[in-house]
């Protein structure tokens, strides 16, 4: 446990942090941390000089978990974050005090009590660029300003921004005005919304670069739907994921020569195709399914744009999946895929926080290599109970994809058991 500062004005937030309020006390914003069981909803303060120890902590937390129930490899591939300006998106509260604007986070427990954002080290450079020329924009324009109460951000490495502005009224002509003008000076898309409207000025994506293995892809992330948040640290979960697909080794770092290219691939929650482009070279012919509409969409630019030819993208809950490639009912989203012309060997899975269940899991312990990529050590542990029984995990990695909160990022490779 970390010794925690606290500074004049300080208060305790629900989940058991410990803020400064900027305006109260002049300083920078200051928590207690706590790796276990709390959700970080206000993470305020960059603390680089105990950025090793919280890793560290956070590391053997994640461990734990796995205690009794299924055995990790002594050795934990970890993969640290840069210090600061890593998160590519954030969301603040607009609060208006007067004929002033700021941003501001709340505890969900204290919805009307905003502690004020003034600068976001953890956000990326073009972030933290855009806040104060946005808030300038704002609170000289009063169409732009009137019930505006939440702006998000989500930009790239290559300075791409798109900044969704929230507000409590309908938005007209005089605001689309007004807006397009701010984009054309700020030099960003901008989306404006409210209840059963959303204007989009002119786009609602990004596009990202990232290199990997010496090659580089390009990626379409949608504003509101899921893209890994800390760039770096999505750059080096592909090189894994890819390094994983070919070798049992740590050491291996570059997936030069595919292990399985004659057999195919199997990718669940596979989102906007992160980790399917990477990885289809890999292997003869892919299958990626993912349950949101918009994503899977994404998923079929962004094969097309990277020139991935050998992959089918369906939009199935990784329940249905299991289902249909089990024989079960005949889903209509599957009509033009014979599923019997697969010869799966890998199976990767990205899961959202409560992981795969039982049902999914029992079905993927039938794969020879099943790489796992999990923002929540307490499923994965679980569910390696059960796919503990037919594979064991070779190797573990962690990926620090959320510096200075107590979530870890982490990644298992599973082989079938001889
Ligand atoms: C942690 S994200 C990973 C996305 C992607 N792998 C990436 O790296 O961007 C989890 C994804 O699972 C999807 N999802 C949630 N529940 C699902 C389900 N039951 N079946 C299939 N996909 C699901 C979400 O829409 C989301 O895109």
């Amino acid at each position: 446990m970390f010794r925690a500062s606290v500074a004049l004005g300080a208060r305790r937030l629900s989940n058991g942090y410990l803020f400064a309020c900027p305006r109260a006390a002049g300083a920078r914003a200051r928590r207690r941390y706590r790796p276990s069981g709390a959700t970080c909803r206000l993470d305020v303060e960059c603390r680089p000089s105990s950025y090793d120890e919280e890793l560290r902590e956070k590391t053997a937390h994640a461990r734990a978990h796995f205690d009794g129930v299924a055995t990790l490899p002594s050795r934990t591939e970890t993969f640290e974050s840069a210090r600061e300006e890593f998160r590519m998106r954030a969301e603040f509260k607009v609060w208006h005090d007067g004929d002033r604007s700021y941003f501001a986070m709340c505890d969900s427990d204290r919805p009307k009590d905003p502690v004020e954002v003034v600068d976001f080290p953890m956000a990326s450079a073009r972030i933290r660029e855009l806040m104060p020329e946005l808030l300038r924009e704002v609170t000289a324009t009063e169409t732009l300003r009137r019930k505006l109460f939440q702006a998000n951000f989500l930009t790239t490495t290559t300075g791409d921004a798109v900044v969704s502005l929230l507000y409590h009224r309908q938005l007209d002509e005089d605001w689309e005005r007004e807006a397009e003008a701010m984009r054309a000076r700020l030099g960003i898309d901008v989306i404006g919304r409210a209840r059963k409207q959303k204007l989009v000025l002119a786009k609602d994506f990004v596009t990202e670069k990232v290199l990997i293995d010496g090659k580089e892809f390009s990626y379409k992330q949608l504003e509101g739907s899921f893209t890994q948040p800390n760039a770096g640290i999505a750059a080096q979960m592909l090189a894994w994921a890819r390094s994983a697909a070919v070798s049992d080794s740590p050491d291996v770092v570059a997936a030069a020569t595919p292990r399985d290219a004659n057999r195919d691939f199997l990718e669940l929650y596979c989102g906007n195709g992160h980790f399917t482009i990477a990885l289809a070279p890999l292997f003869r012919k892919c299958l990626a399914t993912e349950i949101s509409k918009s994503s899977v969409a994404a998923a079929h630019v962004n094969m097309a744009a990277n020139g991935i030819d050998n992959v089918v993208t369906a939009r199935l809950s990784a329940e249905e999946l299991c289902d249909a490639l089990d024989g079960g009912r005949e889903y209509t989203r599957l009509k033009d895929i014979d599923l019997t012309t697969y010869d799966l060997s890998t199976v990767l899975v990205d899961p959202p926080r409560a992981g795969m269940g039982d049902e999914v899991s029992k079905f993927c312990a039938r794969f020879d290599r099943i790489i796992y990529i999990s923002c929540n050590p307490e499923t994965l542990a679980r569910d390696c109970k059960i796919l503990g029984e037919t594979h064991e995990i070779k190797r573990f990695a962690v990926f620090d994809q959320f510096p200075y909160t107590p979530h870890l990022e982490s990644g298992a490779l599973l082989v079938k058991r001889a």
